[in-house]
């Protein structure tokens, strides 16, 4: 799998401009997140897709009583992306609830239904912050772990953890299940918001499925370099 380009960006004009630097031939998968979904609506999955071939991980991240996650699920499954999100931490039923409403969409829609990831702990998340302020103990990989473990149970077909928590992840969830790991930093680029991060070799030394990658490639100076120094880095055996 490509490395996912997170499109952050406020609007569609940025993010067209952005994925037309990239030779058309290069095969491409992008991530778009709540910037620039709630700026453009559904309209700029479509226009992507009319742009040029690309996967596409629509990143919403939904949270909420299980009938009005079906329902919000329903509409992303029409929209013909290849992943999704829901948050771990709503829970079982709610999990269920998200896949159902994928499948259903995408079933009424006549195309694949978006593969379910679950959000374990964000990778902007620390052990001081588990403990204090959202007051669960214990190791963040923990956590992770019990987190992946449930989502499985719920009918995901995969999570978001960073890659710290690779190893830990695959000891509870069968080997097909996707890790997708946010949270990647290059030796010595800025991490900012992000707290637990790996560099693109140490992911796939750690047996991420895929990488998300934003502002190491989106704010670089050369941001076509940056993606394929990720890109090498990522798809070079390090063993
Ligand atoms: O735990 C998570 C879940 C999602 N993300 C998203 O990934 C990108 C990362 O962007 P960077 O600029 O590389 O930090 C961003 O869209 C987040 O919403 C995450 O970072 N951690």
């Amino acid at each position: 799998m490509q490395p996912i380009i997170a499109l952050d960006f406020p609007n569609k004009q940025h993010a067209l401009d952005f994925i037309s630097r990239f030779d058309a031939s290069e095969p491409l998968f992008v991530k778009v997140g709540m910037e620039l979904y709630y700026a453009e609506g559904p309209q700029i999955i479509r226009d992507l897709q009319a742009l040029r071939p690309m996967n596409i991980f629509l990143d919403l991240k939904l949270h909420d009583i299980p009938h009005t996650v079906e329902m919000a699920a329903y509409q992303l499954g029409r929209l013909g992306v290849a992943l999704t999100t829901a948050h771990a931490a709503g829970g079982r039923e709610m999990l269920a609830a998200a896949k159902r409403g994928l499948l259903a969409g995408a079933k009424d829609a006549g195309c694949l239904p978006p593969r379910l990831l679950a959000i374990t702990q964000l990778t902007s998340t620390d052990e001081a912050m588990l403990h204090d302020q959202l007051q669960i103990q214990g190791p963040v990989r923990e956590s992770v772990k019990h987190l992946a473990a449930l989502a499985q149970s719920a009918g995901a077909d995969g999570v978001v953890a960073s890659a710290q928590e690779t190893q830990d992840i695959r000891q509870v969830v069968r080997p097909d299940f996707l890790i997708i790991t946010p949270g990647i930093r290059p030796a010595g680029a800025d991490i900012g918001d992000q707290k637990r991060v790996v560099t693109p070799a140490q992911a796939k030394q750690l047996g991420s499925s895929g990488i998300v990658v934003g502002r190491p490639i989106t704010k670089a100076d050369d941001p076509i370099k940056a993606y394929h120094q990720i890109q090498t880095e990522w798809s070079t055996d390090h063993d």
